[in-house]
């Protein structure tokens, strides 16, 4: 039961409180609190302090919450302006007396009025977010190949449609990989832009964590015609067996593609690597094709299945009006968000030429909560299977058929990013 605080204040941090609020941030996720003085000089070159949250109790800050600009892709391609959530801590000494309400609700009306019309986040544990209107939107796969199961053979010499892998150097994944990332993540409803930064982090330009930078291997897949096509980062272990055999593991860190010709061929890369035994996948969308790239699809063993991105609706219309639908019809939806700012009664008027989506007083013929509106946006959730759960209401009969028909989509969203 949280009690309210107001002797702790909540306000948006200065470049002097850095130090302070990246040990809280370090501290809340039980990591060595000191912050060094690389990392400060490092956060403070890249955050926000406008939209960097700390809660200050006689002037310790015990708590943290930042947020960015982002974009997420929609169905159809289009991105939407999105507010991305992360470095979100409450010291333990101050849990559960209601820091993480009083920040959210800043960051969620500041998102609000500068017309965001989501936010996201990647969330820690599946209990804390619900409550603020955020619903899982994509789910993530990791998969383990057993490779001498696979039904591969092993004699590989590399890809048979005339394209080529190559090994390249960190250099090489900065000039050659935003561009790439930019077609995929254009096209994968689901997926989020990186900016420079992240390459960087990826790559070891920018490094300051307590443990040393250990450079993994980056291996790139170019088409017949030359063009990049599909990226892949993977680090290797050293593990032999009694016998001398080699039993080695390839985790793949990321890998990027833009065809499934790059992806089928990453992956055929990977499992043909002398020495390897085993291929840990690393975080795949929840309908990744990697087992059907196997002659033996059960050499994959899903390891994990899990909700991933969390999407709260901040503007329902421009949401629903963002994204395209394969099939034709109307819906009368009415979204509960308990005094937020995505509640109200709305028709979807949608088909393969476009939608539309207006305020409306027409009887409601679905009512759900608005965080179950993000887990059907992106295509991913089924209305039956929630009104199954009891989470959505029919006012009319079929209703949640005619939902499925018009959201859900041939493929799964996916959010390859954490942040
Ligand atoms: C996007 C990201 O950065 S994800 C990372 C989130 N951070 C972490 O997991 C680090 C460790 N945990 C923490 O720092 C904190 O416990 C937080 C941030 C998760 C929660 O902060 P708090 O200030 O304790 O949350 P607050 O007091 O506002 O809780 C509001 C409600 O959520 C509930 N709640 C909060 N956290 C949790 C949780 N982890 N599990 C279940 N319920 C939770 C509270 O019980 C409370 O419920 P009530 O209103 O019925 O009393």
């Amino acid at each position: 039961m949280s009690r309210p605080e107001p002797h702790i204040e909540v306000r948006p941090i200065t470049e002097a409180d850095i130090p302070d609020w990246s040990r809280a941030l370090n501290t809340g996720f039980l990591r060595t609190p000191a912050a060094t003085e690389a990392e400060i000089a490092d956060r403070a070159s890249y955050i926000d302090p406008t939209r960097t949250l700390g809660a200050f109790d006689a002037g310790r800050c015990v708590a943290t919450f930042r947020s960015f600009a982002q974009e997420l892709t929609t169905v159809g391609g289009t991105p939407v302006p999105a507010d991305a959530i992360s470095n979100v801590t409450v010291s333990p000494t101050h849990r559960r007396r209601g820091l993480l309400t009083r920040m959210m609700a800043h960051d969620l009306a500041a998102a609000k009025d500068r017309g965001d019309v989501v936010a996201t986040l990647i969330s820690a544990e599946y209990p804390i977010y619900g409550r603020y209107g955020f619903g899982p939107a994509t789910w993530t796969a990791q998969w383990t190949v057993d490779v001498p199961r696979t039904g591969l053979d092993p004699r590989w010499p590399g890809p048979e449609d005339g394209g080529r892998i190559d090994i390249v150097d960190p250099a090489d994944v900065r000039k050659i990989g935003p561009e790439l990332h930019e077609r995929l993540r254009r096209a994968q409803p689901g997926a989020v832009d990186r900016d420079e930064r992240w390459w960087q982090t990826n790559t070891g330009l920018l490094h300051h964590g307590s443990s040393p930078w250990a450079e993994p291997f980056f291996a790139v897949y170019r088409s017949a015609s030359g063009e990049v096509d599909g990226l892949v980062s993977y680090k290797a272990d050293d593990h032999w067996g009694d016998a001398k055999q080699p039993l080695n593991t390839a985790t793949v860190n990321w890998l990027i593609a833009a065809t499934p010709a790059a992806e089928r061929n990453l992956w055929r890369y990977l499992c043909s690597i002398d020495w390897i035994t085993t291929v840990k996948s690393g975080w795949r969308g929840p309908d990744d094709l990697l087992p059907f790239y196997l002659p033996d699809p059960r050499a994959a063993r899903l390891t994990t299945l899990a909700d991933w991105l969390w999407v709260r609706i901040l503007d329902v219309v421009r949401a629903l009006e963002a994204r395209t639908y394969d099939g034709e019809g109307s819906l009368v939806l009415e979204v509960v968000d308990g005094g937020g700012p995505a509640g109200g009664r709305y028709r979807l008027e949608a088909s393969a030429d476009g939608a539309s989506c207006t305020p409306t007083t027409d009887a409601a013929e679905l009512v759900l909560d608005v965080a179950d509106l993000a887990r059907l946006w992106l295509g991913d959730e089924s209305a039956v299977r929630l009104a199954a759960l009891g989470l959505v209401r029919e006012e009319r009969a079929g209703a949640a058929r005619v939902a499925d028909a018009l959201l859900r989509t041939s493929g799964r969203p996916w959010c390859p990013d954490i942040f």
